[in-house]
């Protein structure tokens, strides 16, 4: 079997889920992406944060993983579960094991602000019911929780739980998941790629690698290779798109990016907006930056 590290390790692009004019999700512009993606990232995430998921039902989460897998049948799919309704993650479940799938990314129960002890019961609960493994999705910033070094350590015993993506803000947590956890680390943050990398962690879950996914696997590479200064010289590069692509709430301008490209259209289902025309006009100069797709 494949370690755990080998598995959740490189970039993993958290795919958007693209919208026509008429508001139903494009499977279309979506399956020509996924294909486009595939070949340069180590996987490809499927209703996360990035994807829109709380603005999918539950049909339309299925019918955009099927997309997905029929345009990319070799490449792995992890799946974005999470909500404060266990029985409805649960449901969610037994819906998916038809599906081919490689990990479930679980975000704690937002807005109910579980104990830690209650946390440690919800992973466990959902750790025994899946088929696939389980990557804890740690957002404090969008969950209103943040798990505990003590929670990770109690759920990192079940031989489901293998990876977080670290989404934490807490640099030291980090440090102590890798050092004193089997739990392979994925940086969460974008911008906190290299300083993952460097601390021990596995690679990323990145939306901001849409775009140029062979630089981002550049940075990855060059770490694992123990070259540092080619590292740095590819995030470096990457760096200012990076921070861009956030200035509006995500998945606004990674859309606007992909829409300047001519993947997608840059419209997102509300309650979130597509990126105001500044930010638009933005990423389009920067873009079409000839040293960033060097
Ligand atoms: O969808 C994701 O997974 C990601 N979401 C983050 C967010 O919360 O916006 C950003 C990250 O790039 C990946």
């Amino acid at each position: 079997m494949e370690s755990q590290t080998g598995l959740f390790s490189g970039i993993w692009v958290p795919l958007v889920t693209p919208f026509a004019a008429d508001g139903a999700v494009d499977h279309d512009a979506l399956r020509r992406l996924a294909q486009h993606l595939a070949p340069h990232v180590a996987g490809l995430v499927v209703c996360g944060s990035t994807g829109e998921a709380h603005a999918l039902d539950d049909g339309e989460q299925l019918a955009v993983l099927d997309s997905v897998r029929a345009a990319a049948p070799d490449t792995r799919l992890m799946f974005g579960l999470g909500g404060p309704h266990l029985g409805h993650l649960h449901d969610t479940i037994a819906a998916l094991r038809t599906r081919r799938l490689d990990a479930l990314l679980v975000t704690p129960p937002y807005y109910v602000r579980p104990s830690q002890a209650a946390l440690i019961d919800y992973y466990l609960a959902l750790a025994d019911a899946s088929p696939w493994p389980i990557v804890v999705y740690n957002i404090p910033y969008r969950t209103g929780v943040a798990l505990s070094f003590e929670a990770f350590a109690a759920i990192a015993r079940h031989p489901n739980i293998r990876a977080v993506k670290d989404c934490g803000g807490d640099p030291t947590l980090t440090l102590e998941l890798i050092t004193h956890t089997p739990l392979a680390v994925l940086a969460g943050e974008d911008g906190h790629l290299l300083a993952t990398l460097a601390l021990g962690g596995s690679g990323a879950i990145a939306a901001s690698a849409h775009l140029h996914p062979q630089r981002f696997a550049a940075v990855h590479a060059a770490m694992q290779d123990g070259r540092l200064a080619d590292a740095q010289r590819h995030f470096h590069a990457l760096w200012p798109l990076i921070r861009t692509l956030f200035d509006e709430p995500n998945p606004a301008g990674i859309k606007a990016a992909l829409a300047a490209q001519g993947w997608i259209d840059a419209r997102c289902r509300a309650p979130m907006h597509a990126a105001t025309d500044g930010l638009r006009q933005r990423l389009a100069t920067m873009l079409a930056d000839p040293p960033l797709a060097a």
